[in-house]
């Protein structure tokens, strides 16, 4: 069951609402920017790439049945962009596809307007068709450090369902499926939105790729049993020194296979690391509905009015990370030296 996270298919932007995996499969049709963003804020679509391609959409469906100048157009492009940036805090991926198209949006030197939406919307798919080969690298990159049939534990999702194609962790399970490899892959269900449950473990097993599903606190467990070699997450933003924001609950894992001396991997495309922000005390981390941890199946497991701490994202400090694998290259204890590096 080929599914597709995000598709340009008539002159419409198409989603697959995540939020009704895995027991529904629902496409819906996104034709205005406030859908867009609120797609995107209600996790419709989620993962830091995915966010990044359905924003870089969102600002061509913003100006797609413009009426007046370019001039006209490029402010409204400006007004949007603004707008699509308080969808989510986090994810930096947002924010730099927003940037790239305001950028082209600004620098496109016409009068014709059809010609102005045009170029966006090509710039759009470019964002689009860019990440299944940044992701399909980072899986080949993390091949080279892995064994084949090696237990792999991974958190939350950074599967083919947060990008196009590949995922960003999974991008090697798929890989090496399709190389007559396999890995034996935990999941973790990943509280308080089960993105490993209702995603993760969904998407593999779907793909026929050896996966178990386990809950947040066996983590340890796996690994004192010897059943885990390596760790491989996805992430959210990158800070200039290597420290990592990712799905709350990383952080605990990173401690755990330090202590286990298992590799920590951590899956980015360059477009997720922030030059701009300095160290991971940098990043904005959101903060989401109490709801999220009260009630996360519409069924409350707690009282209703007790007081609820719901932060999405943690920070995994540098000094905890055996490498970050980019799709142009592995930086293995990563240092600000080192992360800048990768863009020379
Ligand atoms: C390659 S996806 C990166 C990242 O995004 C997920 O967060 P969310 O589901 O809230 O969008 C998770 O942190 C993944 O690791």
């Amino acid at each position: 069951m080929e599914l597709n996270t995000i598709e340009w298919k008539k002159d419409t932007l198409v989603l697959l609402d995540q939020t009704k995996l895995p027991n529904d499969i629902v496409y819906v049709e996104v034709q205005t920017v406030e859908k867009v963003w609120d797609a995107i804020h209600t996790m419709i679509v989620r993962g830091a790439p995915a966010i990044g391609v359905t924003a870089a959409y969102g600002v061509y469906v913003a100006i797609q049945h413009f009426e007046g100048s370019v001039t006209a157009a490029k402010e409204e492009v400006q007004k949007q962009v603004q707008y699509l940036a308080t969808s989510r805090p986090t994810a930096v991926n947002l924010f730099w596809a927003l940037e790239r198209m305001e950028q082209k949006a600004l620098q496109i030197d016409t009068n014709d307007l059809e010609m102005f939406q045009d170029i966006l919307l090509q710039e759009a798919i470019a964002i689009h068709t860019e990440d299944i080969e940044i992701n399909r690298s980072i899986g080949e990159h993390l091949l080279t450090l892995l064994e084949d049939g090696q237990g792999v534990l991974t958190h939350c999702n950074a599967g083919a369902l947060a990008t196009t194609k590949y995922g960003t962790a999974t991008s090697p399970f798929y890989l090496a499926k399709e190389r007559g490899m396999s890995f034996k892959v935990f999941a973790d269900e990943t509280r308080p939105r089960f993105q490993g449950a209702m995603l993760t473990s969904f998407e593999l097993f779907n793909a026929g790729i050896d996966v178990t599903l386990i809950t947040d606190n066996m983590a340890a467990t796996v690994m004192a049993q010897g059943k885990v070699q390596g760790v491989i997450v996805g992430c959210d933003r990158v800070a200039a020194n290597g420290d990592v924001a990712n799905k709350i609950g990383t952080l605990g894992v990173a401690i755990l296979a330090k202590y286990y001396n298992i590799p920590f991997y951590v899956a980015t495309p360059t477009p997720t690391i922030d030059l701009h922000c300095p160290t991971g005390a940098d990043i904005p981390i959101e903060e989401r509905s109490v709801d999220e941890v009260l009630k996360p199946t519409g069924q409350y497991v707690a009282p209703a009015d007790v007081k609820v701490y719901n932060p999405s994202f943690d920070v995994t400090p540098a000094a905890l990370i055996t490498a970050i694998v980019t799709e142009k290259g592995i930086i293995e204890h990563p240092t600000e030296e080192k992360v800048r590096a990768i863009f020379n």
